[in-house]
């Protein structure tokens, strides 16, 4: 489906934005183990976190979904069963990553395969510890790449020193250290989200987290919990820039979840100049949350790189947008990770704002984006990536004649109401 865009007068209005998916898809993995209930308000009805449903599903678990809300019946640990089938994530990296985790640890044969784009991923990082845990996997591309099959059961907890900074590969092992007799953990070369710690001593697990190092002991007893899943702020991360960019734009956005490991673009933007608050903090079942106002003004370009790129990986895409209508240079280091994701983002951001005649070289590890100049509607490739459709569309608002977004329908992996949204905001 192709999406058009046009330019805007500006930007008005009081939004929410859809749950966080990294949450959704953790609230179901941790429902399925745990013992007994765990409804899920809120829960983001994206492609991706269905596709964490359907896998669940069929490994036994009884779950039923009503528009947002979820219930997840779970047995326990060792109530999941072999699946009749191959097991599809879809394109989803996080359902195929963590689920290779819960999969390792248990007693019986899965085969987890994806779409084009998840089988061109990387699954050696989950691969390798998972194995050295004592689950048997093999995968394509000499155990590099999905379909992966596992043989689960019978792991041993080990300390593991990632050499990615990855909440996945963090999660995967940590998922499948749940199954392991006595204290399993986790130390990342940067810290990456936390919401699977978080999420983990919610439901009951004894959990240590120490600066880069994450430990959890095997065979908890997990107990079926209520979950609100807060607003995703990789979603609002495009209103949010689109607000802080578009002359006289003045935008609420809700009920957005602002973990400090999730939150490294509100940093950026505020950095760049962005008139930005945040009000309403709260917390909610061990996340924080809160409401955040954007005014639409003159940005600077920033320096990105160091710790805090694992803080706003998926936000890039949009913080691109922002570089090329700030005044000066922004400069992107260290997030060499961005090749690995549903498509080459680096590639994918360089040809986008290249196309619209922003001035942005590609480097190995990030871009560098000279900004200020007037964009240009064109059409644009999403390359079936949502966060790259959902960029261009941010752009176009700005651009002078109009933009089309060629699959624009692939913002239904997170945002599926994402050009709704945009048009109820959009004055023309
Ligand atoms: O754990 C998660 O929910 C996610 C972790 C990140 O991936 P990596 O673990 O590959 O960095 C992120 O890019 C992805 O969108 C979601
Ligand atoms: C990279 C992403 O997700 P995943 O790795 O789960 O496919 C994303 O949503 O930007």
């Amino acid at each position: 489906m192709e999406v058009v865009i046009n330019p805007v007068r500006t930007l008005r209005g009081d939004v929410q934005v859809p749950g966080d998916k990294s949450i959704s898809h953790r609230a179901v993995m941790l429902g399925a183990l745990a013992m007994g209930e765990t409804e899920i308000e809120n829960f983001l009805t994206g492609e991706d976190c269905l596709s964490t449903i359907r896998v669940a599903q069929s490994l036994g678990v009884d779950i039923k979904m009503d528009q947002n809300r979820v219930l997840v019946r779970g047995g326990g640990l060792d109530a999941l069963r072999e699946p009749g089938d191959v097991l599809d994530a879809g394109n989803s990296g996080t359902t195929m990553r963590m689920m290779a985790g819960i999969l390792a640890g248990c007693p019986f044969f899965s085969v987890l395969t994806g779409d084009a784009s998840l089988r061109c991923r990387p699954m050696r990082r989950v691969i390798q510890p998972l194995t050295a845990m004592g689950a048997r996997i093999a995968a394509r591309g000499g155990n590099a790449y999905a379909p992966m099959a596992i043989s689960g059961g019978d792991l041993c907890a080990i300390t593991y020193t990632s050499p990615v900074a990855s909440a996945q590969v963090k999660s995967a092992v940590l998922l499948a250290g749940l199954f392991a007799d006595g204290p399993t953990t986790v130390i990342e070369p940067a810290r990456s989200r936390d919401h699977t710690e978080r999420m983990l001593e919610y439901f009951g697990a004894r959990v240590e987290v120490e600066d880069k190092r994450v430990t959890v002991w095997g065979r908890p007893d997990l107990r079926g919990r209520k979950v609100t899943v807060p607003g995703d702020m990789s979603s609002a991360v495009f209103l949010l820039v689109a607000g802080a960019t578009v002359p006289g734009a003045e935008l609420v956005v809700r009920n957005v979840g602002i973990n400090p490991t999730r939150a490294g673009a509100l940093d950026i933007l505020v950095q760049m100049g962005a008139d930005l608050q945040i009000f309403n903090e709260r917390r909610v079942n061990g996340e924080p949350v809160g409401d955040i106002r954007v005014r639409g003004g003159r940005l600077t370009g920033a320096k990105i790189g160091g710790a805090i790129i694992p803080y706003l990986i998926d936000e890039l895409p949009a913080l691109a947008v922002a570089a090329a209508l700030a005044e000066g240079e922004t400069v992107v280091r260290d997030a060499a990770e961005l090749r690995y994701k549903e498509t080459d983002r680096i590639d994918a951001v360089v040809k986008l704002l290249g196309a619209m005649g922003a001035n942005i070289t590609g480097r190995e590890d990030g871009f560098i984006v000279r900004g200020g100049r007037k964009l240009t509607g064109t059409v644009c490739d999403s390359f079936g990536d949502h966060r790259i459709a959902m960029a261009a569309a941010v752009a176009g608002l700005q651009a002078r004649g109009t933009t089309r977004i060629k699959e624009a329908d692939c913002v239904r992996i997170s945002y599926p109401a994402f050009f709704d949204t945009l048009n109820l905001i959009s004055v023309q």
